[in-house]
C-alpha cells in the first residue's frame, strides 16, 4: 500500500519503519514545518492514511483526509469529546476511518480482560478501583487515551460507577486525588522515558488485585497501526480498534 504519514514524530518514525519493513510505500510525511504540502492532491496519492500528531491537529487532518477521499487510521489521542461529530462527517463523506487511543495488541486484550474483570467485581464491592497511568514527560494529554478507555470499560461493567476523574500525580502532589464513589480515579504520572503503563489496581483491607500492562517500547503501538491500514483496505465506515479483533467469538 502507499501509505501516508500525518505526524513524523515519535511514532511516525516508527510507523514508517514498520510499514516499509511489510512491503509498504511512504508517499508523504507531514510534520509542522510542512503542512503546506497537506493537499487533497499529495493525500490522494496515498491508499491510506496513518494519522499520530497532536491534539490539536488531529481534527482538522481527518477533515482534509475526508474531503480528499482518503482512509484513515486515526492513533492521535485527545479528541473523544469530539467523537460524534466526527462521526456524523465520516457517514457524511462515506468515509473510512478507524480510530484507537491504542493499537497495540497487548493493550486490546488487556482491554478486553479490563470489561470481565469489572463485571466480576460487581461481587465484591468492598474493593475500591482506580487506575494508574505513567508516561513520558513529553506527552501533551493527561490522562492517558488509553486510561480513558480503560475507565470508560470499567464504567460500563461495573454498576457503582458512572464517571471518571483524574489527577496529575507531582512530587508535591498538588492535585486533589480523592474521587467521588461514583467515579473511578485516574491517577497520571509523568516520568522521563517511559513508552506507557497502565494498572487497574482493586484495593481492600485485606488485600490488592493489581492488572498491568508495561509497553516496553512503541514497536506494539506502530505495528498495531499499519496493521489497521491493512485491515481497512476496501472497507468504508467509522469503526473503533475493537473491530480488528474477534474476542467476542
Ligand atoms: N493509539 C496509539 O496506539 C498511540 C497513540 N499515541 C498518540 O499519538 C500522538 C503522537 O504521539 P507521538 O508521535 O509520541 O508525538 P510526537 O510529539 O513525537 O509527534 C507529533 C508529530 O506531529 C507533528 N505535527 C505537528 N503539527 C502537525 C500537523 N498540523 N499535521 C501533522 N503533523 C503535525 C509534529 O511535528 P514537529 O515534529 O515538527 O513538531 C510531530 O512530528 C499522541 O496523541 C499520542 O498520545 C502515541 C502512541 C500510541
Ligand atoms: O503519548 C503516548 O506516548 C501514548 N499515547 C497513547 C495514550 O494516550 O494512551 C497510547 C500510549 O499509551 C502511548
Amino acid at each position: 500500500m502507499k501509505i501516508a504519514l500525518l505526524g513524523y514524530g515519535k511514532m511516525g518514525k516508527i510507523i514508517e519503519q514498520i510499514a516499509i519493513s511489510r512491503k509498504h510505500e511512504i508517499v508523504l510525511k507531514i510534520g509542522s514545518q510542512n503542512t503546506h504540502e497537506l493537499t487533497s492532491e499529495n493525500l490522494q496519492k496515498a491508499d491510506v492514511v496513518i494519522e499520530f500528531s497532536t491534539p490539536h491537529t488531529v481534527l482538522s487532518n481527518i477533515e482534509k483526509c475526508f474531503a480528499a477521499g482518503v482512509p484513515v487510521v486515526v492513533g492521535t489521542t485527545g479528541w473523544h469529546k469530539e467523537m460524534d461529530q466526527i462521526k456524523e462527517q465520516c457517514n457524511h463523506f462515506n468515509g473510512s476511518l478507524i480510530h484507537g487511543t491504542n493499537f497495540s495488541v497487548g493493550v486490546n486484550i488487556f482491554f478486553h480482560v479490563n470489561k470481565l474483570l469489572a463485571k466480576l467485581m460487581n461481587n465484591y464491592p468492598y474493593y475500591e478501583v482506580q487506575v494508574e497511568e505513567i508516561h513520558h514527560t513529553q506527552k501533551l494529554d493527561a490522562p492517558s487515551g488509553t486510561a480513558i478507555t480503560i475507565a470508560q470499560g470499567i464504567i460500563d461493567n461495573l454498576d457503582s460507577k458512572q464517571e471518571w476523574k483524574n489527577v496529575l500525580v507531582t512530587d508535591d502532589k498538588a492535585d486533589d486525588d480523592t474521587a467521588a464513589a461514583n467515579e473511578v480515579l485516574i491517577e497520571s504520572l509523568r516520568i522521563e522515558n517511559v513508552p506507557g503503563t497502565h494498572t487497574v489496581i482493586y484495593d481492600s483491607e485485606i488485600d490488592t488485585i493489581e492488572f498491568k500492562h508495561t509497553a516496553h517500547n512503541r514497536n506494539g503501538f506502530a505495528l498495531g497501526a499499519v496493521l489497521a491500514a491493512e485491515w481497512l483496505q476496501n472497507k468504508k465506515g467509522f469503526y473503533p480498534v475493537e473491530a480488528m479483533f474477534n474476542f467476542n467469538n
